[in-house]
């Protein structure tokens, strides 16, 4: 695949980063990844795994000559570390970060960024719970989106070319702002992760009356919720402070559903509860028919009954 960037640098060196830089170097996106995070050992440790081509002792230098700078540190900590690149960006250079929120983001790295410094949010719709720079890996982005919410008067061709960049490592982009972006992460992303955080909390505090029971019959269902609870805290303590009208939105809404629910089962309301679990069902297999879940182990093989 042709090279889209001369040289990429990646400020933070974890899961996304990380998957960005095999990603790049298996394509062959880019001509040189310099990087840079902010503990000694992560920056050793991306060293030794050689996903980057050089590591720096600070920011400033790992960005200097950069022709795409890329913000991969949690989304608290991105507006300090705009602050501290920013004399030291190339003219024309593209800046992007790969936040899970994305106004907030804009309001903390906006302001930082001198003229002729292409701004353009980003956010890869992929990840896992591991984090940390052994967690990368090239596939991650195959198949997924990223969303690109360009700010007003973003250059159409730094756009494009940055979309490039997205493309190649298997991803599919599309662009919205980022009001759109938050809300829409509300609703499949930051509410369901609070959910799993919250039951997976219910489940500890029965542990203490029902002993190992709660581990030893966990159902696969529950499975799931406790992997969605081990995401890094760090990250999700981020995602709530800054998407804090939008997730409270999307509980509130959450909150009266629950209670919809709630009251069917204490009035034995069958055909309410029937009637609402068909259509949720519908929905999920909406997901799979759009090929949006490949790990679905029903794929493409989904009963119309
Ligand atoms: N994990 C996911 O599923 C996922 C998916 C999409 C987007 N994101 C977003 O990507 C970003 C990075 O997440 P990740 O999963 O790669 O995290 P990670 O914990 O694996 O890596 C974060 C990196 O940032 C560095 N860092 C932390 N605080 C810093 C600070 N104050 N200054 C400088 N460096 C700092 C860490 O040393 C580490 O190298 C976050 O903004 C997150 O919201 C995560
Ligand atoms: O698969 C997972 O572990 C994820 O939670 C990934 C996930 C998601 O909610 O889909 C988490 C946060 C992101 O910002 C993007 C992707």
């Amino acid at each position: 695949m042709a090279q889209v960037y001369e040289r990429v640098a990646l400020i933070g060196l974890g899961l996304i980063a990380g998957s960005m830089a095999h990603a790049m170097k298996r394509r062959g996106l880019a001509g040189h990844i310099a990087g840079y995070a902010r503990s000694a050992e992560t920056r050793a440790a991306a060293a030794q795994i050689g996903f980057v081509d050089s590591v720096h002792d600070s920011a400033a230098e790992a960005v200097a000559g950069a022709d795409l700078v890329v913000l991969a540190v949690p989304v608290g900590a991105m507006g300090a570390v705009a602050e501290e690149i920013a004399p030291f960006l190339k003219a024309g250079v593209t800046v992007t970060d790969v936040g899970s929120v994305k106004q907030a983001v804009i309001d903390a790295v906006g302001p930082h960024l001198p003229e002729g410094v292409h701004f353009i949010p980003g956010h890869p719709l992929a990840g896992t719970e591991h984090s940390g720079p052994y967690s990368g890996f090239a596939t991650l982005f195959e198949n997924r989106w990223w969303l690109l919410t360009p700010v007003e008067g973003s250059d159409a061709d730094a756009v494009a070319r940055l979309s490039a960049l997205c493309t190649g490592m298997g991803a599919n982009v599309d662009t919205m702002d980022a009001p759109h972006h938050d809300l829409v992460l509300a609703v499949v992303s930051h509410t369901p992760h609070l959910i799993a955080y919250t039951m997976v909390g219910v489940a500890d505090h029965l542990r203490r009356v029902s002993q190992t029971e709660v581990i030893k019959y966990s159902a696969s269902g529950f499975r799931d919720f406790t992997r969605i609870a081990a995401s890094d805290p760090t990250m999700w303590r981020d995602v709530f402070l800054t998407n804090k009208e939008a997730t409270l939105d999307i509980l509130g809404r959450f909150t009266e559903e629950l209670f919809v629910l709630q009251r069917a089962i204490r009035m034995g309301d069958g055909p309410l509860l029937h009637e609402y679990f068909t259509r949720t069902r519908a929905i999920r297999r909406g997901i799979i028919e759009a090929g949006q879940d490949t790990d679905a182990p029903d794929f493409g093989r989904v009963r119309k009954d």
